[in-house]
């Protein structure tokens, strides 16, 4: 036996013949080619003296618990591939590889605007008729998930305030890349954002499209170009319905994939597949209906709650969106349906 070598030490070169007790991390010594397991070891414990004589209790095969340098990445390697988002495996790596510090790309500037007179902010003291801000929580959360820097406004059913919250977004001077507005879009008579964008349209500070998609939930829609901010650049907005299943639903569909693709995330889409339904399930036909639901432990989609907008504490308990398409207005239980993956 020669001197022990425990980890973050370099041992001496060994000679044939000989070994040294090494612990695990520590380099193996120059004339080593294998490490057998102390339990191996005749008699199996530590605490030899140098020129003490070892056997083990079965055949060592060389390079046994090596581990060769350059196994996991090595030199002229691409550690990560422009545009990885630095999770916990990523940064680990990067250090690993003796790296403290990378070109990130500057996370898209998000404005959430959350309109309706309504609407009050989380853990207001609620009046009659009004609601807490919803989507300003989950729509916030799902922006950052792809890694925006997002700011929440909400803005009551009030032309001149959601123009005065677009016209200075920030008190410090951040200003979006893109806008994000919930609500006010269907066809009633006081749609703040539809009347909003209208009037900035009507002055030639936005270009406005507003219409229905075939889809429940998420059918109505806005988009639009509108000027932002003290300086008034152009940026893209996305008008999404007030319904908090609708917003979220839309936005897990739309803007989701869109944003990913933008900040290079990967993968744009979440997880998908195909399974049986466990129940039997009607839609309207004309639509393509995303419903929300689980798989059960054997492999079945079961439906979480009814189609209805407002049901957001169901879709809490879901891990999947349920894709009907369009033009079906039946499945059996049994039938196949498409699901994706909710976080
Ligand atoms: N006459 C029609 N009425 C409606 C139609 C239609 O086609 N014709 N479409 C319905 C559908 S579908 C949807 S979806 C909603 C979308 O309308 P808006 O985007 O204008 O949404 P609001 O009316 O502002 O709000 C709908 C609903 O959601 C609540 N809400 C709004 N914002 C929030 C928030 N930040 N947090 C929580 N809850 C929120 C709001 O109080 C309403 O109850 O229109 C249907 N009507
Ligand atoms: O399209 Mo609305 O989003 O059904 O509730």
């Amino acid at each position: 036996m020669a001197e022990p070598i425990p980890a973050g030490h370099v041992g001496d070169r060994l000679l044939p013949g000989t070994a040294a007790p090494i612990m695990t991390g520590a380099p193996v010594p120059g004339g080593a080619d294998a490490v057998v397991r102390i339990e191996d070891v005749l008699p199996p414990r530590f605490g030899q003296a140098v020129g003490d004589r070892v056997s083990f209790t079965a055949p060592v095969d060389v390079g046994t618990f090596v581990r060769r340098a350059g196994s996991d990445v090595s030199s002229g390697d691409v550690l990560l591939p422009a545009g990885s988002p630095l999770g916990a495996a990523q940064l680990g790596a990067l250090v690993a590889s003796g790296i403290d510090r990378v070109r990130v790309a500057d996370a898209p500037r998000v404005l959430l605007v959350s309109t309706g007179s309504e609407v009050r902010g989380a853990g207001e003291t609620l009046g009659p008729g009004q609601v807490h801000d919803a989507n300003g929580a989950s729509l916030a959360a799902s922006l950052r998930v792809v890694g925006a820097d997002v700011r929440v406004r909400t803005v009551a059913d009030d032309v001149a305030a959601f123009r005065s919250v677009l016209a200075a977004p920030d008190h410090a001077g951040w200003a979006p890349d893109l806008v994000v507005t919930t609500g006010g879009v269907s066809a009633g008579a006081y749609e703040v954002v539809r009347l909003g964008l209208g009037a900035l349209a009507d002055d030639g500070l936005a270009d406005v499209w507003f219409g229905h998609v075939a889809m429940q939930p998420g059918g109505p829609q806005g988009l639009a170009t509108v000027a932002v901010g003290p300086d008034g650049g152009r940026v893209p907005l996305v008008a999404f319905p007030g319904n908090p299943v609708s917003a979220l639903a839309s936005f897990e569909l739309f803007l989701r994939p869109v944003l990913a693709q933008a900040t290079g995330l990967r993968p744009v889409r979440r997880g998908r597949g195909r399974a049986p339904l466990a129940d039997a399930v009607d839609s309207p036909p004309a639509l393509h209906q995303v419903r929300r639901g689980m798989l059960d432990d054997v492999g079945r989609v079961v439906l979480v709650g009814g189609p209805g907008s407002h049901l957001l504490a169901r879709y809490a308990e879901a891990t999947v969106l349920v894709h009907v398409p369009l033009g079906v207005a039946h499945l059996d239980a049994g039938d196949e349906v498409e699901y994706e993956e909710i976080g």
